[in-house]
């Protein structure tokens, strides 16, 4: 079906680092965009899982390599792309994939707990793309970043850490897309809607059941529906579309607060 929907050979010549890109929607988003010809290079904490992803693409004729990063911490996003700019020259694109939190109503959140999801959420991709950024300045080259999101219209009760962070992503996408601009570099953001991963084991099924079957699109989400938007963003059809948050969530953000979970 995507090579219906995507010519062949898309992104051939592009290389694109995704966080998160050894589980779920990054996975799905690696073997999509590397299947339509781009270099994917995977980081995420855990190596084990990153070279089980590598194995996989491989198997798929998949330009792929990992890295293992925390991207919490500044000093190894800093060593990243000193490794991605000596071994590859750099790459087009990022997305900032790698996030979540726990759910809790907010009376039982610490300010540790609080801190630890914006730390992951808004500040690991605000680390992410001010590196790829200088990186591109300095190289002179263009570039995209597509951040991953959530989605957050109506609040997101039992997750006022994450709905918190994911807005400043949101506003922080408008600002870099602003200041950016001129240096030939756009910054969206998808927010994805419930998506069926491996992520979503933490949550109550019913609580899911429930919520997704009070959507205008009565299913949960595939991971390969948020990497379709990716591509799109990524290709050339995307090349006038900055600053935006694209929602692929089956219309999720119509509904109310009273609609979602409490935690
Ligand atoms: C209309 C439709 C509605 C449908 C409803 C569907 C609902 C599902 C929608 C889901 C949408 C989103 C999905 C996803 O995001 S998928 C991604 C899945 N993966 C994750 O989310 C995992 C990510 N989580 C983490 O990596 C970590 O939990 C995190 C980074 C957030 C924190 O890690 P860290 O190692 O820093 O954390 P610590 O263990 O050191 O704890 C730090 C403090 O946080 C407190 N804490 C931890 N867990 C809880 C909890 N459950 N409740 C309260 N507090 C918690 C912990 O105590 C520490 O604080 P203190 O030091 O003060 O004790
Ligand atoms: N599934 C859904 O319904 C929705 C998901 N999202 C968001 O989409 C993104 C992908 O989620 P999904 O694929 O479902 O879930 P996953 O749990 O599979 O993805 C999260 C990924 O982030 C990586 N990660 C977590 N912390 C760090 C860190 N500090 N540094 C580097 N990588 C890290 C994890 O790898 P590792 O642990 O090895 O580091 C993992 O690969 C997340 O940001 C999530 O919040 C948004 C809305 C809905």
């Amino acid at each position: 079906m995507k090579q219906e929907i995507f010519a062949p050979g898309l992104l051939t010549g592009k290389s694109v680092l995704i966080t998160g890109g050894g589980t779920g929607i990054g996975l799905a988003m690696a073997q999509l965009l590397g299947e339509l010809g781009a270099h994917v290079i995977l980081v995420a904490r855990t190596a084990e899982t990153l070279e089980e992803a590598v194995t996989k693409l491989h198997t798929e004729h998949i330009s792929a390599d990992c890295i293992p990063v925390n991207i919490r911490e500044e000093q190894e996003v800093t060593e990243l792309f000193d490794t991605v700019s000596a071994k590859w020259g750099g790459c087009d694109f990022l997305i900032n994939n790698a996030g979540g939190q726990f759910t809790a109503q907010a009376l039982n959140i610490s300010a540790n707990g609080f801190r630890s999801v914006v730390d992951l959420n808004l500040q690991g991709t605000w680390q992410m793309s001010s590196a790829f950024a200088r990186m591109l300045i300095e190289k002179g080259r263009v570039g995209r970043i597509i951040n991953i999101v959530l989605c957050l219209q109506s609040g997101v009760p039992g997750m006022v850490h994450a709905g918190a962070a994911r807005a400043g992503v949101m506003n922080m996408t408008k600002t870099l897309a602003y200041e950016w601009g001129e240096h030939g570099i756009l910054v969206n953001a998808i927010a994805p809607g419930t998506i069926a991963t491996s992520g979503l084991k933490q949550y109550n099924t019913d609580q899911i059941q429930k919520g997704v079957s009070r959507l205008p699109v009565s299913r949960i989400g595939r991971a390969d529906e948020i990497a379709m938007a990716a591509a799109y963003l990524l290709s050339p059809a995307g090349s006038y579309i900055t600053g935006t948050t694209l929602e692929v969530d089956g219309g999720e953000h119509l509904l109310g607060a009273s609609d979602q979970i409490k935690g």
